[in-house]
């Protein structure tokens, strides 16, 4: 189905930065909305329920499946996440973007659903300076941080398969790439719609 509004998928390994850019885009842009998942992880120390994601029992993740709620759904360093199917078809049925910070997984699923959906993957400068960053994030238990970083080599396997990436290393700069991908998706839609227009022009239907 065609939607008026514009579908982008952040992916990354845990640690390389990808809320933090989509927190800077959403301040600058206030068309692009995010789409809060879904998960059976626990909270994090600031997280709210509602804000960072619904966080959802086992037996209420299984509903929501059951129910057909979910426009993808993936299995992520053990826990269960998944994008609510109603939120996003609303937002961009009416011309609004969204964005979803999601893994690869669940990106692939996104591309099969949404064939104009537009898949970014964020690459860390280093594995050093990935290791770095999910040390000082200081939220998450050292086993924890060796598994994220265990999984890291297969979702970064991943990156050729999306349409664009981005190396986060100086912040500004990758954001700027960010910003610039949404500003051509949404020139690209416009020059389709006018090219769309003009080819009905052409036709003369009365
Ligand atoms: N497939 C899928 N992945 C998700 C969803 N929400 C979050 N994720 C991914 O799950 C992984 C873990 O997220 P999180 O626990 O918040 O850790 P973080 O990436 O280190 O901030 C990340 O790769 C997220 O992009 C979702 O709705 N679907
Ligand atoms: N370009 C950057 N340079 C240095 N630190 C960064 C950069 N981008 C993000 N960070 C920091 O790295 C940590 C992980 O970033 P975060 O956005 O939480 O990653 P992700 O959402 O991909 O897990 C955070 O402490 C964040 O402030």
């Amino acid at each position: 189905m065609d939607y008026p509004g514009n579908l982008f998928v952040v992916s990354a390994p845990s640690g390389a930065g990808k809320s933090s850019l989509v927190k800077a885009l959403m301040e600058v842009d206030s068309h692009v909305q995010p789409s809060v998942s879904h998960t059976t992880r626990a909270p994090r120390g600031q997280e709210r329920h509602g804000r960072e994601y619904f966080f959802a029992s086992e037996q209420e993740f299984d509903a929501l499946v059951a129910a057909n709620g979910f426009v993808e759904w993936a299995n992520v360093h053990g826990r269960r996440y998944g994008t609510s199917r109603r939120a996003i078809e609303e937002r961009i049925a009416q011309g609004g973007d969204v964005v979803l910070e999601i893994d690869y997984q669940g990106a692939l699923q996104i591309k099969q659903a949404f064939a104009e959906a537009v898949l970014v993957f964020i690459l860390p400068p280093s594995w050093d300076e990935l290791r770095s960053r999910l040390e000082r994030r200081g939220e998450d238990a050292s086993d924890v941080i060796e598994m994220r970083l265990a999984n890291a080599a297969q979702e970064m396997a991943q990156a050729d398969k999306f349409d664009f990436v981005i190396i986060n290393e100086v912040f500004e700069r990758a954001l700027f790439d960010l910003k610039t991908i949404v500003h051509a998706q949404r020139l690209k839609y416009i020059a389709q719609r006018r090219a769309r227009a003009d080819t009905f022009a052409s036709l003369n239907i009365p």
